[in-house]
């Protein structure tokens, strides 16, 4: 009987989603399409299809290419690269679409369509797409300068919506960095190298209070220390020999009004952190030299990729600035514990680098995808961005395959680890197609949480204990 219940309960939930997606798709004021790794069409909402005019039966179970003029959905099947707010002839007319590859297990497994018919957002995409545009048109005309100083174009302002990825653990740092945003406390940004502190700290500055005053950005580790002082409060006329003349004023002072970014704080000699612990308290600065002292009105955000508490415990950085720092503290996920953000990440970064020098875009081959999938990113958003330029810039080929890789794409211990499984799994003659199935999916999920297994059990949906006995049972631990 308990059985029964189970069964039909789960019978009801899977038709309640079922009923749910229906409510969703047939709610939405986009067109949507849905198909299959053979691009078939298995969902198509009644928006999509009263625009082109056909019935949703004649069409679901049909190839997209048979339906949908001019579609790219089957090469994004392909490249498994998302592509957002592309211009698509259809009937006659430029419609505004994105194209999104579903990806499953480092696989993907299917793409969604989305005929956009109206929407704020897409307005600004299709606008900051004539922006490029408009650039790439300057450019071939040797006038790259007058493009900068195109009003369209300001350059440095960053939103959050320019912080690329959907990722749960992205999504929550973006709701923190946003509230954060709103008040004028002290932020510390901690995170590996490349994972885009800098990035985050002006996305908070051009959503603040302070957006409209300057941006000011210190590396705490690239300043000799002798320079330190002078160049963070400034000095006076005739402070020391080789000043300059009239003075000058510090980085706290220029950026009065604004907010002063401190990255690299970790690498702050002691000596500099009780001062900067002192205009941080009273709010105001003294000049090198200076007799008296400039009141400021900036928001402070501090950035390390160091671990501030264990350098409190080793005595090299100061306890009571760390916790003057640590107001709102927002700690930004290296990118292999958000690699679902790789194919976003790689799509929007194509078009943005094809600018930058001068090619045309190029397409990924869902390998390269896959395999820039299994690698760990030691350099984070950083090395990625660099991965896609170097490949657009030297590849030859119009699609970029798993063979363009350096290297140490194919060094991966996870990749290995996969591999070598497979291969003795397959070797041995098999009992059950079930286990062969489980044991596959279990390394492939290990592989995708770098191996750890409280989050592999999450994702599996099995409790840890139960993942423990299947290692055991399979010899992975
Ligand atoms: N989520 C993201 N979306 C788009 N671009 C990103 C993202 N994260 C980082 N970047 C880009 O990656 C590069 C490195 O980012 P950033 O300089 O902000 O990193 P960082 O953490 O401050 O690095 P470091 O600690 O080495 O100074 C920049 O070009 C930035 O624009």
């Amino acid at each position: 009987m308990e059985a029964y219940n189970y069964y039909i309960q789960q019978l009801q939930s899977k038709e309640y989603t079922a009923e749910i997606l229906n409510i969703v798709l047939e709610s939405a004021y986009e067109g949507i399409c849905v198909v299959d790794r053979q691009a078939i069409i298995r969902e198509f909402n009644s928006a999509y299809s009263r625009f082109l005019g056909v019935r949703q039966e004649d069409v679901i179970g049909r190839k997209v290419t048979d339906v949908i003029e001019n579609t790219r959905l089957h090469i994004v099947l392909e490249t498994g690269v998302p592509e957002r707010g592309f211009i698509q002839k259809i009937n006659g007319q430029d419609m505004v679409v994105h194209r999104i590859p579903i990806w499953k297990n480092q696989q993907v497994i299917g793409a969604i369509g989305m005929l956009i018919f109206e929407g704020v957002s897409e307005v600004y995409h299709i606008l900051q797409r004539v922006q490029n545009l408009y650039v790439k048109h300057l450019d071939t005309e040797n006038r790259v300068e007058k493009s900068v100083a195109c009003p369209l174009v300001k350059k440095d302002r960053v939103t959050f919506d320019q912080i690329i990825g959907n990722s749960e653990c992205l999504q929550k740092v973006k709701r923190i960095g946003r509230r954060a945003a709103k008040v004028a406390s002290t932020v510390l940004i901690t995170g590996e190298s490349g994972t885009g502190k800098e990035l985050f700290a002006k996305a908070i500055h051009y959503n603040s209070v302070y957006a409209n005053g300057p941006f000011i950005s210190v590396n705490c580790s690239a300043i000799p220390e002798h320079l330190l002082e002078s160049e963070l409060f400034g000095y006076e006329d005739g402070a020391f020999t080789g000043a300059k003349k009239g003075g000058k004023p510090g980085k706290f002072e220029q950026a009065n009004k604004g907010t002063i970014f401190l990255d690299e704080i970790g690498d702050m000699p002691l000596s500099m952190q009780a001062k900067i612990l002192r205009v941080l308290q009273e709010r105001n600065v003294e000049r090198v030299g200076g007799t008296h002292s400039i009141s400021l009105d900036i928001r402070v955000i501090a950035a390390t990729n160091a671990n501030l508490q264990e350098l409190v415990k080793q005595g090299k950085f100061r306890a009571d600035l760390f916790y003057r720092l640590n107001i709102i503290p927002i700690h930004l996920p290296p990118l292999r514990e958000r690699k679902e953000d790789i194919p976003k990440l790689i799509s929007y970064s194509l078009e943005q680098l094809s600018i930058k020098n001068g090619v045309t875009p190029k397409q990924f081959h869902q390998g390269t995808i896959k395999k820039m999938m299994e690698y760990d990113w030691p350099g984070n958003v950083r090395e990625l961005l660099n991965t896609v330029e170097m490949l657009l810039v030297l590849c030859e080929s119009e699609v970029i395959t798993p063979h363009d890789l350096p290297e140490k794409f194919f060094e991966s211990s996870n990749v290995q680890k996969i591999e070598s499984h497979t291969h003795v799994l397959k070797e041995v003659p098999m009992k059950d197609m079930m286990e062969q199935h489980e044991y596959e999916l279990i390394i492939q999920t290990l592989a995708e949480c770098n191996g750890n297994k409280a989050k592999a059990a999450r994702k599996l949906g099995i409790h840890r204990s139960t993942l423990y006995e299947k290692l055991k049972k399979y010899q992975l631990l």
